[in-house]
């Protein structure tokens, strides 16, 4: 179907060509006319030729008088004869010339009868060379000139003599005569040989079919000979074959007589009868063929198809994948001795026996008063907490071990017992209990471990470890946003640090972005160092990280207007997300030309939510709930933390959307279940203890430490190396009171207005976006014309991220509206 489709369309494009060509060609009637008229002129010519040799003497003393009407010429054709013959033979090619007159009937035929133009041309073409051939030779046999090689031919050979001589002219000619041999008639010595010894063949088969068919005539091997007859007899051709074969085989049957009588004579004779009839085949299919020429063949002119695919791969061939980290070629990743280490501190892990004995006594004491036995008892000893996995007698109820927690907590006087019931996949039921010396899992070991430095993920983090004392790594990017809460001091700020650190050690300035917004203003200064590197800003603003609360709303509507012009490049890319676009735009299949670029990822890091919702509320909250629903794909993603989990900050829209979640400590259940939908967080421990769920199981994880010198340090060796010219642009939002109110002058419209009229009222929708891509503007001229086009109530006000209405319905109602102005 496509193909066809291609075809119809070349068919398209081969159009004017094939237009301007008809307009040239002839039409039927005047083909016939000058045919006729090429083919009478061809013979009069020839006649004119011919007497011209009995004439010419004459003639050619009274050629000065022709223009005179008096004088006579011999001429068949009078004075016309003898001046044109006198031109073509004695002042041309002399007898040679004889092919001029050939030549022009022959066009006047193919004229008249509408033959292969292609052909005729190639008689021309060999015609004039045989012609000026033979004038050459004829003026090399006699050198006096005059009549036989006409002045052509005589001045050509005199040429050569002069500058070749006499052996080096023969030569010439030979080679000329040879080009014609093996060019025009296309012999070659082998296919010379071949048709030599064709002959010789055909002649010997032709002996030997007269010996067989005298043998037949004879009538001595009639039964031998009888299926084959009849065979032959069946096909149409083979009969044909054979009626030519007796022919040949009665003529040769005159001339010779032999005659064979055995029967293994008699057999070879039957089989030399089915070469000879494969002979004559051969034979005739030649015949048919004797002449190529006169088969006219069109040779239908090969249309190439179109390979569009092939330009990205020649692309790739010549220039490579494409690189977004080349601009920063030279880019050193930070290095991992910049992160402190703290084993020298806390020793590592230390496995206290005693401490482990006396904790397995004392649950499994608790539990006998509660009249649980157990089986079996296991310890796992993490960084923060070690964990009992006990396995009960059977017949015992899991959730009358898990009503008993605070009892169990009580009995083991210890702060953050943790009882989870059953584990999930294992069938046992386990009691964390917080370890007496805890250990810090630092931020070197977690970027070290060869789960984080080995991970594919497009935005690895690593958080820390679990309590069985594996990194915890795992892809912001499939979170794909993340909610973090606890209370004041419990290790979120260090959290956060990890995230960010993570990312830096892993990604280069050129894939990922982040957005940072501080309204505590200390926590995340820092990263003003690596602006112009990992940083994204809105434009004409002085500082990358945003301290500003009424700034955040104006970054977040710009994130959203981000989040659409990427998801108009997706659909014209006609991919489905960030990645299959990158790696599309890395094999060069997407052309910068029409606004496609790479796509760093975007991190919007939110510290402090709850102080954003409290001083923007609603106005913060849509963009937000925006970005969290739909930016997933287009690679924004958002990481939000919040001092106080109540349910006025995490509302329910914003939860539905952060299905990964982490909770540090806080101080009630009901923070917990804010959180995590459940309990548990109000039993960590602090200082980064911390539980982790994506959305089922609550995982227990000692968040990696890294301390404000530890970044400071990344940030500094980041920042001293070369870096992009500015922060990454995001695109500029005018707020919502610069759209209101408007009255913009007609006279101070955009030159583009109309055109941009016509574009949003056919598409109806009004959005600076679709301008931007259909007119190819800039941001900032797509929204002034959008702005005009608010005052001109072609378009609504401002819907917050929201395409603005289009208050006008069809272009007809559009041209009423701009005519009545
Ligand atoms: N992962 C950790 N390992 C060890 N200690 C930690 C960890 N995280 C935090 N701490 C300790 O807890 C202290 C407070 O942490 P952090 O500043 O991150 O708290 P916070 O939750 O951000 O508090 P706030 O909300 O007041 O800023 C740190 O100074 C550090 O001593």
């Amino acid at each position: 179907m496509a193909k066809k489709k291609t075809t119809t369309k070349k068919k398209a494009t081969k159009n004017p060509t094939a237009k301007t060509k008809k307009n040239l060609s002839l039409s039927r009637q005047q083909k016939v006319i000058i045919g006729s008229f090429l083919f009478f002129l061809g013979i009069a010519l020839f006649f004119a030729f011919i007497s011209f040799f009995f004439n010419w003497k004459i003639d050619q003393s009274e050629i000065a008088q022709f223009s005179k009407r008096s004088a006579i010429a011999k001429n068949w054709l009078s004075k016309f004869g003898a001046s044109v013959s006198h031109f073509f033979i004695f002042r041309g090619f002399g007898v040679a010339a004889l092919f001029i007159p050939v030549l022009t009937s022959l066009t006047g035929v193919y004229l008249f009868f509408d033959l292969n133009k292609k052909r005729l041309a190639g008689f021309w073409f060999w015609g004039t060379l045989v012609m000026l051939w033979i004038s050459i030779v004829l003026g090399f046999i006699k050198q006096e000139g005059g009549l036989l090689a006409g002045v052509i031919g005589y001045e050509i050979n005199d040429f050569l003599r002069d500058y070749v001589g006499f052996i080096g002219t023969v030569l010439i000619l030979t080679f000329f005569a040879i080009i014609y041999v093996v060019v025009r008639l296309r012999y070659t010595p082998e296919k010379i040989a071949a048709s030599i010894q064709q002959a010789q063949q055909t002649v010997a088969t032709n002996a030997t079919d007269q010996t067989s068919q005298s043998t037949t005539k004879n009538g001595k091997h009639t039964t031998v000979e009888s299926p084959v007859v009849t065979t032959i007899a069946k096909d149409p051709i083979n009969a044909k074959i054979t009626n030519i074969e007796e022919d040949t085989t009665t003529t040769l049957e005159s001339t010779k007589d032999l005659s064979t009588t055995n029967v293994l004579n008699d057999l070879y004779t039957k089989d030399s009868e089915r070469t000879s009839t494969d002979d004559s085949m051969q034979k005739l299919v030649i015949k048919s063929n004797d002449d190529p020429e006169d088969l006219e063949m069109e040779v239908e002119s090969v249309v190439e198809e179109e390979l569009s695919e092939n330009l990205s791969d020649k692309l790739v061939k010549d220039f490579g994948e494409f690189d977004p980290t080349l601009e920063l070629g030279n880019y050193q990743y930070p290095s991992i001795s910049l992160l402190k280490d703290y084993t020298g501190q806390t020793g590592g892990i230390t496995i206290d026996q005693g401490e482990l004995e006396e904790n397995k006594n004392r649950i499994v004491e608790t539990l006998k008063n509660y009249k649980i036995e157990i089986a079996q008892i296991k310890a796992t000893v993490g960084p923060t907490v070690t964990l009992y996995e006990i396995v009960p007698e059977a017949g015992v109820r899991i959730s009358k071990i898990k009503n008993l927690e605070d009892d169990i907590a009580l009995s083991l006087a210890a702060l953050g017992i943790r009882i989870i019931a059953p584990i999930p996949g294992k069938g046992t039921i386990g009691i964390e209990v917080p370890n007496k010396k805890s250990t810090i899992v630092s931020m070197r070991s977690a970027i070290s471990s060869s789960k984080f430095q080995n991970a594919e993920m497009e935005l690895p983090l690593s958080l820390g470890k679990t309590i069985s004392n594996e990194t915890f790594v795992v892809d912001l990017a499939k979170m794909p946003h993340l909610l973090m809460a606890g209370a004041t001091g419990q290790g979120k700020s260090v959290g956060l640090n990890a995230i960010l650190t993570s990312l830096l050690y892993k990604k280069h300035p050129a894939e990922v972005k982040f957005v940072l917004v501080d309204p505590k203003k200390v926590e995340l200064t820092l990263f003003n160092k690596i602006e112009r590197h990992y940083l994204a800003k809105l434009p004409d603003t002085e500082e990358a990280i945003i301290t500003d609360n009424t700034k955040v709303i104006n970054t977040l509507n710009s994130l959203c207007i981000e989040m659409d012009a990427r998801y108009d490049l997706l659909k014209l890319a006609m991919v489905r997300n960030i990645k299959e676009y990158n790696v599309k735009f890395r094999a060069r299949k997407l052309n910068p030309e029409n606004g496609h670029k790479f796509l760093p990822y975007i991190v919007l890091v939110v510290d402090e939510f709850a102080d954003l919702i409290m001083t923007a509320g609603k106005e913060v909250e849509t963009p937000i709930a925006r970005l969290a629903q739909l930016a997933r794909a287009i690679g924004i993603h958002l990481i939000i933390a919040t001092q106080r989990p109540s349910v006025n900050v995490i509302t329910g829209m914003i939860k539905a959307n952060f299905p990964a979640r982490i909770a540090f400590r806080v101080t009630s259940k009901i923070d917990s279940r804010t959180i995590l939908d459940t309990g548990g967080a109000d039993q960590l421990i602090g200082r980064g203890d911390m539980l982790y769920t994506q959305g089922n199981d609550l995982i227990r994880i000692q968040c990696a430490f890294v301390d404000t010198p530890e970044v400071e340090r990344i940030t500094d060796f980041i920042g001293s190396q070369k870096a992009y010219p500015d922060a990454y642009m995001l695109p500029e939002y005018s707020g919502e009171e610069s759209g209101t109110g408007l009255d913009i002058d007609v006279s101070e419209r955009d030159k583009l207005f109309n055109e941009a009229a016509e574009v949003i009222v056919t598409a109806q929708q009004g959005s600076a976006s679709l301008l931007q891509r259909k007119l190819k503007l800039g941001y900032n001229r797509a929204g002034r014309i959008i702005d005009q086009l608010e005052a001109a109530g072609i378009v609504g006000p401002f819907e917050g991220s929201k395409a603005r209405q289009v208050l006008v319905t069809d272009l007809v109602s559009l041209k009423q509206l701009l005519d009545g102005e």
